[in-house]
This record gives C-alpha cells, structure tokens and sequence, in this order.
C-alpha cells in the first residue's frame, strides 16, 4: 500500500472558540470538539506535527453581556482565560483519543497549565505531541488569530490553517452578503488593502511580513482538515 506524503510537516491549526459551540448558542459541544480532534488525530497519523491556536468567542460570548461598559483591557483578559478553558477542554479530548497533548499558556497560570516556553513547545512538536496554545498572545487589544500568527512564525509553521465556519475567504462577509464569491487565493496585500474581515490586519501583516502563509477553510466540512494537509484544493490560501 502506498502513503501519500503531507504538503506540511509542521502546522499552526487556528480553531475559532464559536467553532466549539457546535450548533449550540455558547459554550462547547461535546460531539463537536471530540470530531475536531479525530480530524487532528488523522494527521498526527501521517506524521505532521500540530500545534492549535483556540480562540475564545463561545465561552466569553456567554459572558459578554456583564462586560458592557468594562476596561477594554479587562474584558481582553476575560477573553483570554476563556481561551484556556478551552484549551483544557481540547487537551482532554485530545488525550481520550490517544494524543498526547500539552496546553502552554501566554499568561503566568502556573496551578493550572504550563507557561508557553518556545523551546519546550518545539521539543514537544519533535516528539509528537499536540501543543495547544491558550491565552492568545497574552496581551490585549490583539485577537487569536493574531496569536495564531504569532506563533505559526515562532515555532516555524510551514502555514497557518485557519478553520473556521466559512470555506473560505468571500470577496465580502458570506454571512451577511449572499453575493459575496469565494477566493481561490489571494494575496496578503490584497486582503489588508480590502479590509476582508475574516481576520484582523494585524494577523495578515505579521504574516505576510514572514512569509507565513494562511489557508482559511471550513471547520464544519468532514475530512476538510486532511485535505488541506495532503495539499489538496481545500479553502482559500493567502500568500506573500
Ligand atoms: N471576506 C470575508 N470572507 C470570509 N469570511 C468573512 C469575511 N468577512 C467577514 N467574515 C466572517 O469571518 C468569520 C470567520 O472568522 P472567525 O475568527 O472564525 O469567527 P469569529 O471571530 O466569529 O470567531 C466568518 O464567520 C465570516 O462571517
Ligand atoms: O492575544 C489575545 C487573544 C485574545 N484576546 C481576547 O480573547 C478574546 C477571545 O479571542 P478571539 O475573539 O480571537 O476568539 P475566537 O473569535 O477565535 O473565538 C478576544 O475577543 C479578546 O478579548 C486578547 O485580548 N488577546
């Protein structure tokens, strides 16, 4: 029997908090994170080694009402510690399905989980195991996506797979403009120059500064992430 070789050896997954909900209005969805890390699972098996940027939009949803009127730099923090409970959540999953999981956290959370250390991070990634990024980049007014970025360039990620509930990146939000057509690819310069919202300009700048590419595709499409990593057309890439 013949192995197809992975287009990556090394990936930086960005999964959105809202893409844990499921069809749930808030919070995680059982059935929806254990499919998620069977799809990880898949292509720890072909030998690329994962490391998951999780976001935090379910969890902090649920409590974005009693943050109106905050310090923006509160609610960030609130933010990030909804990203670590995530990230707990996705290392247990991880760990019932036979992956060995590590969750390094952007803040000093010690009781809790380990400190994010970059050389330990890429020791972990040598030996296989998953390493799930919590707490974004430890600062406010930046975004997960921006941490994904961040870390996809520090830990020499050939891309960042950004999986999310749209297939791709829409010449404008798909959710709201039925008319919006998707890129088959696109450049970094193009997507900050149009302002396309599926990610912050931070994140495409940093990236595009590195030569970091992103492919964006849908988290909710069966067997989505495999393809992209067996370099199969899947989703919109964005190049430098
Ligand atoms: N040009 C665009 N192409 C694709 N999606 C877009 C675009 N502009 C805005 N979006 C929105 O961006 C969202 C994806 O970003 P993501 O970070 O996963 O979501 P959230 O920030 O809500 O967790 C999609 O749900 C989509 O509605
Ligand atoms: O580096 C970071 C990453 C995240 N956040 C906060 O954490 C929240 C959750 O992250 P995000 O919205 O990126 O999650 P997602 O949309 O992917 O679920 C954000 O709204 C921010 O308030 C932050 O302050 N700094």
């Amino acid at each position: 029997m013949t192995h197809a070789t992975p287009a990556h050896k090394r990936i930086l997954l960005k999964l959105s908090g809202e893409a844990l909900m499921g069809d749930d209005s808030f919070g995680i969805n059982r059935a929806t994170i254990e499919r998620m890390v069977s799809e990880i699972a898949e292509v720890t098996k072909v030998g690329v080694q994962v490391a998951v940027v999780i976001g935090g939009g379910n969890i902090f949803r649920g409590v974005a009402g009693g943050s109106v009127g905050m310090d923006r730099a509160t609610a960030d923090y609130m933010g990030m510690l909804a990203t670590v409970m995530n990230a707990l959540a996705l290392a247990d999953a991880m760990d019932k399905q036979g992956l060995t999981a590590r969750v390094m956290s952007a803040i000093a959370i010690e009781q809790v989980v380990e400190p994010y250390v970059r050389p330990k991070a890429l020791q972990y990634l040598e030996e296989g195991k998953v390493v799930v990024f919590a707490a974004g980049t430890g600062n406010p007014f930046f975004t997960t996506d921006t941490a994904a970025a961040l870390r996809g360039a520090e830990i020499g990620a050939e891309v960042v797979l950004k999986a999310t509930k749209v297939d791709g990146v829409y010449t404008d939000d798909p959710m709201k403009n039925p008319d919006a057509t998707r890129y088959h690819k696109l450049a970094f310069d193009e997507a900050i120059s149009r302002n396309l919202g599926i990610m912050d300009a931070t994140a495409f700048a940093l990236c595009r500064d590195q030569k970091l590419p992103i492919r964006v595709f849908s988290i909710v499409k069966p067997g989505a992430l495999k393809r992209v990593v067996m370099g199969e057309d899947e989703g919109t890439l964005v190049y430098a």
